[in-house]
């Protein structure tokens, strides 16, 4: 067998292990979104996701072969040099086995997040998991269970159906939020609005990060 055949297969059996992630990026900035929105926070965007949500704002993130694989060990030690708090994102983390990656942030004193979509089996040891269903593919009953806050992209009228099903679902101390998708924000906030007013269960979610010009 040719070497770099030999290479690709032991990166592959260490990527299945999660002690390498197709890394996409990593930046330090403020949590934009949801009940942390406005702390800082150091992010992993690791590459891979096969949902598909037609609006997705980083479908760069989707193919995992254009993200290098990237010692997990690396991620974590660069991670200690900015923050307390690390969130976890995508492409669908959850593509990926999280055990390694969380226990060694954990045991560095790291606080870690995930934002997640929740379709696939939950790995990883979190402070706070943020579950954002997709219709396209809906979470398994593991990540209903352990979701601190679920946060619904409203894109037209049947997300509020959506969302009040996917409500159904989680347990009774998740936080309930409403985030408007980013294209049709013009539209659906005054929707969202009406919404929250006359459903008080739910709160309201911006994609501030936006509005502030940070990553
Ligand atoms: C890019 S996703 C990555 C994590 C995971 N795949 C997920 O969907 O939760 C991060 C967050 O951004 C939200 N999001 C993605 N595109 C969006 C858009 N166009 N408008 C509003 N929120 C969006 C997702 O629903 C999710 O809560
Ligand atoms: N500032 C900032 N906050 C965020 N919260 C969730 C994000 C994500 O893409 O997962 C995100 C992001 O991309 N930037
Ligand atoms: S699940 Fe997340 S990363 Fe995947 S397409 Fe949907 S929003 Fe984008
Ligand atoms: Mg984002």
């Amino acid at each position: 067998m040719y070497l770099c055949a030999l290479m690709q297969k032991e990166i592959k059996k260490r990527v299945d292990k999660g002690e390498m992630l197709p890394l996409m990026e990593e930046f330090y900035t403020i949590q934009g979104e949801g009940y942390h929105k406005g702390t800082a926070a150091y992010f992993i965007r690791v590459g891979g996701c096969d949902v598909g949500c037609h609006w997705c704002d980083v479908k760069e993130s989707w193919n995992a072969d254009l993200h290098p694989p990237t010692d997990t060990m690396n991620i974590v030690e660069n991670a200690k040099k900015y923050s307390d708090t690390i969130v976890v994102t995508g492409g669908e983390p959850l593509t990926w086995d999280m055990t390694f990656l969380t226990r060694e942030l954990k045991a560095r004193g790291m606080k870690v997040h995930i934002e997640t979509s929740g379709a696939y089996k939950l790995t990883g040891e979190w402070d706070w998991i943020c579950l954002s269903p997709k219709k396209i593919k809906l979470p398994t009953k593991e990540v209903y269970e352990n979701a601190n806050e679920l946060k619904v992209i409203v894109y037209n009228k049947d997300d509020f159906r959506f969302a009040e099903e996917q409500a159904a679902q989680v347990n009774q101390d998740c936080i309930l939020y409403l985030q408007p998708e980013w294209s049709k924000r013009d539209k659906v906030v005054p929707e969202i609005v009406d919404y929250v007013m006359a459903n008080p269960k739910w709160k309201i979610s911006l994609q501030t990060h936006k509005y502030l010009n940070i990553p």
